[in-house]
């Protein structure tokens, strides 16, 4: 088996509070094959979007290993980082906040391209062009302003920012759910499809186990910053050992929940499990 694209052991954050450090993140391991999608679910405050922010170094590990094809980045300086930051990209929940308003789609785009090296402005502008088309929108868009764009297209060219970089994985931090549920389906769509084209490896937070299981083929669910379960999506829904599992996968086998036949907040399950939780 050729080894794991990322492979995140014993991931420790700890956060300075009043008195002392607080540990978000308890030794986490995980891994991501080239190609794989793995989704990382849990409750509000278990520790998600922390991991997904070390792995792309927003946050600087206590300890532990993040290893991209071999390289730890948990111990790189910013100088050492900075070729290895194109291949892994973030997108955002909030593709609004995360949007520069003053700039058009295209150099929203170009932006990164420009940061790769590419030097002909010609050259950027095309290859921005090219994007926003495989992203699925429409050639006018290159130079509309984030402002002018619905949640889902701005999501799109955030997706068309991230494969600028020509990453080798994509983490996805609630990239999908302030979208209503036919413009999220719209979204997980072109993802897989990108995925099937590219090869690109996923890293997809979210709530929601519905969404997650049309996207991912392994999950890992957190608790307190621990692991508490992981494994293949099916095996975890199959037989889920965690009572925040059992209430995640509940609503994940509803029907209705699927596909986006309901309405957005029946979607999300922190509340629905914490009748169940100790
Ligand atoms: N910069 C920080 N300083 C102190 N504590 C932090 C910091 N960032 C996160 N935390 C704490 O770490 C814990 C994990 O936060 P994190 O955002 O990773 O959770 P999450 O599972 O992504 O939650 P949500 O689903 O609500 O986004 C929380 O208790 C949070 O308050």
């Amino acid at each position: 088996m050729s080894p794991a694209l990322l492979s995140v052991e014993d991931l420790v954050v700890e956060f300075p509070v009043p008195g002392g450090v607080f540990r978000a993140v308890d030794r986490v391991s995980f891994t991501v094959e080239h190609g794989g999608s793995v989704a990382i679910v849990g409750e509000s405050g278990s520790g998600k979007s922390t991991v997904a922010r070390s792995v792309v170094r927003l946050v600087r590990p206590t300890s532990g290993a993040i290893r991209l094809d071999g390289t730890d980045l948990a111990r790189l300086g910013e100088k050492q980082l900075r070729p290895l930051r194109r291949k892994v990209q973030m997108v955002f929940q909030d593709p609004y906040g995360s949007l520069d308003p003053h700039l058009s789609a295209e150099q929203i785009v170009a932006e990164p391209l420009r940061l790769a090296g590419v030097r002909s402005k010609r050259e950027r502008a095309r290859r921005a062009a090219e994007l926003l088309d495989r992203v699925g929108l429409p050639a006018d868009a290159r130079h509309r302003y984030p402002s002018e764009f619905s949640g889902g297209q701005r999501q799109r060219i955030g997706i068309a920012r991230a494969l600028a970089s020509s990453p080798q994985l994509l983490v996805l931090d609630e990239a999908t759910s302030a979208l209503d549920v036919s413009v999220q389906a719209q979204v997980l769509d072109l993802l897989r499809e990108l995925r099937a084209a590219t090869g690109l490896a996923y890293i997809f937070i979210s709530h929601n186990l519905g969404v997650v299981r049309e996207i991912s083929s392994r999950i890992v669910v957190l608790r307190h910053g621990k692991v508490v379960e992981a494994g293949t999506t099916d095996q975890v829904l199959s037989a889920p050992a965690q009572p925040y599992t059992r209430a995640l996968r509940r609503a994940a086998l509803d029907p209705t929940t699927i596909r986006g036949r309901k309405p957005r907040a029946s979607l999300t399950v922190p509340e629905a499990a914490e009748g169940v939780l100790p």
